[in-house]
Parts: structure tokens; sequence; C-alpha cells
């Protein structure tokens, strides 16, 4: 069967997670059709989501005012993977201290933006991160990123700097950084094909 992706599409790069995905359904064989999600009523056909990196305020107020924020809640709810990458993180988390974010509380962690500076403070890191298939250092891509200030009860995934930047949290996946930013997928691979705690459509068995 065709899984059907999500790309939360408001706002940000959007086009980098829909090339993430694509490489990471070919590494796992499944066979994806990613949509771009700018309106309200195409969530509940997604199978997962990604919420990408760019401007956490306005993708928050844009998925209030379009109706799509109680719909990606709901896809949590259900136990839906979503992957979100630092403004998405900031959006997903259950606090910001920022009230210009209406935060999604979708995974216990709370974020402090912009705690790596400011965007000529941008920077790459190689990062150990649990749970990919391999020891290889993942190229982490930090830009104005968010720091996980306090993870609650999500699982830490990498550290940076003595701060958690990757949580899991049953089926949300979350980064400070942008690994839809590089050729590697290994991490979207995990939030998507690799995550026990998360429920996806099996492969059809032959
Ligand atoms: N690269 C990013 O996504 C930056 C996030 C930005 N600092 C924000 O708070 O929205």
């Amino acid at each position: 069967m065709t899984l059907q992706a999500g790309v939360v599409a408001v706002q940000g790069d959007v086009a980098e997670h829909v090339t993430a995905i694509e490489r990471a359904a070919e590494t796992h064989g499944r066979d994806v059709e990613v949509r771009e999600i700018r309106e309200s009523g195409l969530v509940p056909d997604c199978d997962f989501l990604a919420m990408p990196g760019g401007e956490s305020t306005t993708i928050s107020r844009l998925l209030h005012d379009d109706g799509i924020a109680p719909e990606i809640q709901d896809h949590v709810a259900a136990g839906k993977p979503l992957f979100a990458t630092c403004a998405g993180l900031i959006v997903a988390a259950a606090d910001t201290g920022d009230e210009r974010v209406d935060e999604l509380e979708l995974l216990d962690v709370t974020v402090e933006r912009n705690a790596f500076g400011r965007q000529k403070d941008s920077f790459e890191a190689p990062l150990d991160v649990a749970g990919l298939a391999d020891d290889e250092p993942f190229p982490a891509v930090f830009i104005r990123a968010p720091a996980i200030a306090d993870a609650g009860s999500a699982e830490v995934l990498a550290t940076w700097d003595g701060r958690p930047v990757a949580v899991r949290d049953g089926p949300v996946v979350g980064t400070s950084f942008h690994p839809e930013l590089t050729p590697d997928s290994r991490i979207h691979g995990l939030a998507f094909f690799e995550n026990d705690e998360a429920a996806l459509p099996a492969s059809e068995s032959a």
C-alpha cells in the first residue's frame, strides 16, 4: 500500500522535508505519496506528518487560524508519527515561555527559543543520536535553534553542549536542528518507519 505523508506547509522549509521523506521511504522500501498541508481537511488522510523549521510564531498562528492545529493534535492522539524540526518542535512543545506561540502540546517538553544564538551563530555539529541504525555521527544543522530546557517525560535521543536537542515522546520525534537540510535522512527514517511507539500501516505481505 502507498502511505500518505503530509508536510505542514503554512510556512518554513517544506520542500526539503518532502525530499527527505521520499529518500527515507526509498531506504525503507515503502511507497509514499507526500502532500503539502496548507488547509484543513488533509491531515486526517495522512499516515504520518512532518512539521518543518521556519518561524514558530507564524506557523503557530496560521495553524490555529486555518483550523489545522486540532487535526494535528488528533493525528498524534491516534498514535500516528509526527516529526517536528526546529520551529516545528517549538510549535509542538508543551511550553515555550513565549506568549506569541500557542503550543500544540504534542510532546512533554519545554523549549527555549533561539537558545543557540542568532542566524549568524548557525553551525553544524556531528551528533550521536540514539536509535540510528549505525554509529555514524549525524551532521546536525542548527539555525536559530531552540534548546530543550526540560525534556519532561520524553526520551532524550541526543544532546549538544549539555542540552537535549533530539527527543522522542511516543509517536512524536522532535529535533532542535534541521535533518531536512542535509542529504542524511536517517532521523526521518527513525521518526516514521522505525518508531515502535507509533502506529503506521504495515507493509503488505506478499
Ligand atoms: N530554524 C528555525 O526553525 C528557527 C526557529 C526560530 N528560532 C523560531 O523560533 O521560530
